[in-house]
């Protein structure tokens, strides 16, 4: 009998084409949620998981299921340890978009130093404002601090000392062999860059790391910048440190409730500049994620161990 997989329906051709070549049955729905898996759980060995929230009890309903494969590289929506648990694997596609998330948070910091958005809104608003006192600064020479030092972190070190930037790195307990930059403390990284950039992944360590002493201990002057995850940082601490003007701005990808709610605190600020987690949006980025993920899961119905497992059963 033919293997059936479920994946979301906006899933690209990149990855159909894996499925097609390996003839596997594709059931798209709109969400690859609890529900869906649910839906058709007597029918999937596998499935392409985004951002939605995987919970253990799903696996009692779904007894063909093999692997669940994440388009990304955060998998904090799956608890890993509960789908192996349920003989399940979980994989994430570390290539497909670290580099596009690095030129997000580029183009973040490039339009940060010159307060760029809120510049249009005043111009939109009428207000033909040329201040040359608060026109913001060059990017060269400023510091860079990027908390998490792995495959997003890396890139953007390389990218932003090209561009003149001192950079200072925090990777937590886990030291790394840098090529640009310089490793710090995370409180000097704090007191120091101008620029806070989160890249780490969600752990009991760093969840709401970013919190009121860690925005006291950052420059009135500072950008936090977070690609990360919404969980990194305390809400409402922000929204607190973003008003009293503790921190000079904030450029958000990522938010603890997503889709960020339209009426939260946030959107009302005007020293924010939000997007709705699209650091690895890219085309390019999905096209290569797709590709991984259905290979992981084809990988996974030929009776092979995945590449890019973040579980073992
Ligand atoms: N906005 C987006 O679209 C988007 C896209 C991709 C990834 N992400 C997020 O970015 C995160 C990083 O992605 P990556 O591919 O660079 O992951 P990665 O695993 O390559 O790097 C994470 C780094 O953080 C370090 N780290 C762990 N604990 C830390 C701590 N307490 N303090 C400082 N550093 C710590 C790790 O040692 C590692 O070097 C992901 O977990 C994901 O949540 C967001
Ligand atoms: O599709 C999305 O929502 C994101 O582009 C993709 O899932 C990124 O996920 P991350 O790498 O942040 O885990």
């Amino acid at each position: 009998m033919k293997k059936a997989v479920l994946i979301p329906a906006d899933f690209r051709d990149a990855g159909r084409k894996v499925f097609e070549d390996a003839n596997i049955e594709m059931i798209a729905v709109k969400n690859v949620d609890n529900e869906a898996l649910i839906q058709y759980g007597d029918q999937v060995q596998g499935a392409v998981v985004m951002l939605d929230q995987i919970s253990n009890d799903t696996y009692a309903q779904t007894p063909k299921l093999k692997v669940l494969s994440r388009v990304g590289v955060g998998y904090n929506n799956i608890d890993p340890a509960g789908a192996a648990a349920n003989g399940v694997w979980v994989t994430i596609t570390p290539h497909a978009n670290y580099n596009s998330v690095a030129e997000a948070i580029l183009g973040a910091i490039l339009m940060a130093a010159r307060d760029t958005y809120q510049r249009q809104q005043l111009l939109l608003a009428g207000k033909w404002d040329q201040g040359h006192a608060t026109a913001g600064h060059d990017i060269s020479g400023q510091t860079l601090g990027i908390i998490g030092y792995g495959r997003i972190g890396h890139a953007l070190a390389q990218k932003a000392a090209a561009l003149g930037m001192k950079v200072v790195i925090n990777n937590g307990a886990h030291h790394k062999k840098l090529e640009v930059g310089t490793e710090v403390s995370l409180d000097e990284l704090l007191a120091t860059a101008d620029y806070v950039s989160l890249s780490a992944p969600v752990t009991k360590e760093t969840t709401a790391m970013m919190n009121k002493q860690a925005f006291k201990q950052m420059k009135p002057s500072a950008t936090l910048i977070n690609f990360g995850r919404g969980q990194l940082v305390n809400h409402g601490d922000l929204i607190a440190a973003l008003k009293n003007h503790e921190i000079h701005s904030a450029v958000l990808d990522a938010f603890q409730q997503e889709p960020l709610p339209v009426d939260d605190e946030l959107t009302k600020l005007d020293n924010v500049f939000l997007t709705p987690h699209i650091g690895g949006g890219t085309i390019d980025a999905m096209d290569r994620g797709c590709h991984d993920a259905a290979s992981e899961v084809v990988r996974v119905l030929q009776g092979k161990k995945p590449q890019w497992p973040v579980n073992q059963l």
